[in-house]
Parts: structure tokens; C-alpha cells; sequence
């Protein structure tokens, strides 16, 4: 993704922001984060709380509730210094600000590109030049269709994908599918998986450089949490 990148560090003096995606991952999430010994205060997993960063068990380490997407913004940018987030955030953000040492195992799911059952096997798009996408994942989209020598015409939406080939925005969609049920229920069938997805830790590449014993601490912590699970 092209933008500039400012890296905002606080002195080293100050302890680690560790970023974390609200909803469905922070679930997943929360048993590791008991198993790394890592107690953020009570109203953290409070939906209602306008909080947004909390202190936790360790007086240096803070964690921020962020949007799923926006964890990697604030790791890439060294606002937050690691975090968690899905391999699909990793290949849509697409930046060498961030180093993903650690598979969490959880989150699992595909970016996959579907269509409208009924139109499934009908006209072969494949031999088209041009496709329109409905997507929250361009840049997935664009890179899957070029390498097949298509042009993505993307229709960029943030939710409700499902809808778009019904209602004439896109012939397909690129969307997460875990069940498939969603697809099943909107009467799309899953046609190419693109990647297969689980969450990632993600540190920042220059604190691994400036501060390597805390960062280096920090993931091992969570490896042994990860290895106590397994
Ligand atoms: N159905 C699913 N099964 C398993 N993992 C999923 C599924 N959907 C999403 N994920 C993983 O969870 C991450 C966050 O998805 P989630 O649906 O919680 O947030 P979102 O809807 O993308 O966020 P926002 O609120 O910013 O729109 C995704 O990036 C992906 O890695
Ligand atoms: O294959 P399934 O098990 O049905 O899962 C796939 C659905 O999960 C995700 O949506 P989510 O539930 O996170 O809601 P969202 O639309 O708010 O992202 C994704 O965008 C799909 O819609």
C-alpha cells in the first residue's frame, strides 16, 4: 500500500503498545494472552468501555483496541510496536515496515473469490480482459486477477460483499470464507481460493533493530504461550 511512512517512536524509556483487533480475533486471543501472563486492566473486554488503550499486569507493556485493519497502520507506522492481525490484513497492507515471526494458529479462514451460483460455470470469465470486483481487499483482488492477465475493476465496500453480484455491482466477489455459510446464504459459491489465512504477531521492523532485547522477550513470551497450547 503506498504511503509515507513515519516512524513514531516514544524513547525506548517508555514500554511497549502492543495493538490488538476488536472483535472476532481478540476472542480467539484472550486465552494467549492469559497464557503469556499478560493482564490488561478489567475493562478491556468491556464492548461499552471508550477506552482504548489500556495499561495491563506489566508496568511495560500497554495494549490499544483497535480496528482489525488498523493494527497494521499502527505497527508499520512503529505507533504500536507489535500486534496481532490476520495474514489477509499482512497481504493487502503489503509493507517491509513489519516482520510477522509468529503463526497464532487462530483467525483461520481463506481469501477466496466467489460468484452468484447461477452464473457459476455459465461464461467463462477467466478469458476476459477486464472483471468487476466487489472487495474490502484491492489490493488482493487487483494482484490475484493481474497474474491471470485480467484487469480488476474493484468496487471497493467494507462489509456485505455478498450483496454486490446480485445486485449487479461486480460479477464476483473476494471475501474471507471459513463455513462458507455466508456464501451458501447468499447464493454465491466459492470459485479460486487465493491464500490461506491465520493471525500473525507483528513487530516492527526498526524496534526489533533499536530495541531487539525487549521485542526478542516479547515474542518469545508468546511463543511459549503458543507451545503451552499446542
Ligand atoms: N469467518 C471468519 N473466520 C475466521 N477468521 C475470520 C473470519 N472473518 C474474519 N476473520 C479474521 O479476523 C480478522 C478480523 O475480522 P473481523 O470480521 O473481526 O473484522 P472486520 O469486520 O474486518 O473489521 P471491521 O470492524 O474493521 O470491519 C480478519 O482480518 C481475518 O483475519
Ligand atoms: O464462511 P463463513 O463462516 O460464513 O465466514 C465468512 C464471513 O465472515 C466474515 O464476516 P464477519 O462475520 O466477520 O462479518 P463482517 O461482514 O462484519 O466482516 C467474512 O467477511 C464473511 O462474510
Amino acid at each position: 500500500m503506498d504511503m509515507p511512512m513515519t516512524t513514531h517512536f516514544a524513547d525506548s524509556s517508555t514500554g511497549l503498545v502492543l495493538a490488538l483487533p476488536k472483535g472476532r480475533i481478540l476472542k480467539e486471543l484472550a486465552p494467549f494472552l492469559a497464557r503469556a501472563g499478560i493482564i490488561p486492566a478489567s475493562d478491556f473486554t468491556d464492548e461499552d468501555s471508550r477506552r482504548l488503550r489500556f495499561p495491563t499486569n506489566d508496568a511495560a507493556l500497554d495494549v490499544v483496541r483497535v480496528r482489525p485493519f488498523d493494527v497494521a497502520t499502527f505497527v508499520a507506522h512503529g505507533a504500536a510496536h507489535v500486534g496481532v492481525c490476520g495474514a489477509d490484513v499482512l497481504m493487502e497492507y503489503d509493507t517491509d515496515q513489519i516482520y510477522a515471526p509468529l503463526d497464532l494458529g487462530i483467525g483461520r479462514c481463506r481469501v477466496s473469490v466467489a460468484e452468484q451460483v447461477a452464473t457459476a460455470g455459465r461464461e467463462d470469465w477467466r478469458a476476459w480482459s477486464r472483471i468487476a470486483v466487489a472487495t474490502k481487499y484491492p489490493n488482493i483482488a487487483r494482484r490475484h486477477f493481474a497474474a491471470r492477465g485480467i484487469q480488476a475493476e474493484v468496487v471497493h465496500l467494507n462489509g456485505a460483499m455478498e450483496l454486490a453480484p446480485s445486485l449487479g455491482l461486480s460479477r464476483v466477489i473476494v471475501d474471507l470464507v471459513q463455513t462458507g455459510s455466508t456464501l451458501k446464504a447468499n447464493g454465491l459459491v466459492e470459485t479460486e481460493v487465493i491464500a490461506h489465512v491465520t493471525s500473525r504477531l507483528i513487530v516492527n521492523r526498526t524496534a526489533l533493530k533499536t530495541r531487539p532485547e525487549e521485542i526478542t522477550a516479547f515474542v518469545d513470551r508468546f511463543r511459549a504461550a503458543m507451545e503451552q497450547s499446542a
